[in-house]
């Protein structure tokens, strides 16, 4: 089946700083693939560059076959994301942000209150219904931004570290959440630094680091920890390995 996610050999550079150095990664329909990597190893702006929210120097990114930063609307209306500040109005209600949510991604009328209150209870939000975004807790404000990505149940689903703020009542129902979503068939890339969580979720895990993937992990084996690191240091000595026969060429 083709990738519903696509980045191809991306680059990108904040001024002279190199963010993403040949980020490479498919995610197909059906599949929850996890990126970890240390702080500042690129994931989020990989995220960023898939949401339409920053177009890569070079390199090629597709969302569903699409253009992300040119997305039409009818893919528009598949994708379902949370990467850096969630789509929700503080002065809104979170019933009114869950239906405005569901409008916009093109749930009709009758169908956005249903829609919006099967999401609110699953994220265990039905008691903050009536209350506005902007009086709710950390954890409660993060469930309605991954609630507001999922109401309108997108085909393609991008959540940069979903459960930080989370309790582990929360963690439980955002992974439930996840994986139903692969169920139904959607493609889902998620980044986090809980590796426990990481490999209960995941299908694929990729280590992050330096703006790459350096390598895959499957998330069922034991000591994805270790193994992380282990590809992390193996990156590392290849990079100095490599930046030393450039200076003896020199
Ligand atoms: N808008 C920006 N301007 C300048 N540099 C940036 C910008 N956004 C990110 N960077 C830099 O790009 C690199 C990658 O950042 P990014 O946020 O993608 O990392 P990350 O893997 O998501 O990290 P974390 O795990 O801490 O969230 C970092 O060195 C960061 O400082």
């Amino acid at each position: 089946m083709p990738e519903a996610l696509l980045l191809d050999d991306v680059h990108h550079a904040f001024g002279g700083h190199r963010a993403l150095t040949g980020l490479s990664l498919a995610v197909a329909p059906g599949e929850v693939v996890a990126m970890i990597g240390l702080n500042g190893a690129g994931k989020t702006t990989a995220l960023r560059v898939l949401t339409g929210r920053l177009r890569p120097t070079s390199g090629t990114a597709r969302v569903l076959g699409r253009d992300p930063a040119r997305l039409p609307v009818d893919a528009a209306r598949r994708l379902g994301h949370v990467v850096g500040a969630a789509l929700v109005d503080p002065a809104l209600t979170v019933a009114e942000n869950l239906r405005v949510a569901a409008a916009l991604h093109g749930v009709d009328r009758d169908r956005s209150s249903s829609a919006a209150g099967a999401v609110c209870d699953r994220l265990d939000l039905g008691a903050w219904a009536h209350v506005p975004a902007r009086a709710l807790s950390l954890g409660n404000a993060q469930r309605l931004g991954v609630a507001c990505a999922v109401v309108h149940s997108p085909s393609v689903l991008v959540l940069d570290e979903p459960t930080s703020a989370l309790d582990p009542r929360g963690v439980v129902l955002v992974r439930e959440l996840v994986r139903e979503r692969a169920a139904a068939g959607a493609a889902v890339l998620v980044s986090s630094h809980h590796l426990d969580e990481v490999a209960r979720v995941a299908d694929r895990v990729l280590a992050v680091h330096g703006g790459r993937v350096v390598g895959s992990l499957d998330p069922g084996g034991a000591e994805l920890e270790r193994r992380f690191f282990d590809l992390v240091l193996a990156a590392d000595s290849a990079g100095a390995s490599a930046a030393a026969s450039t200076r003896d060429a020199a």
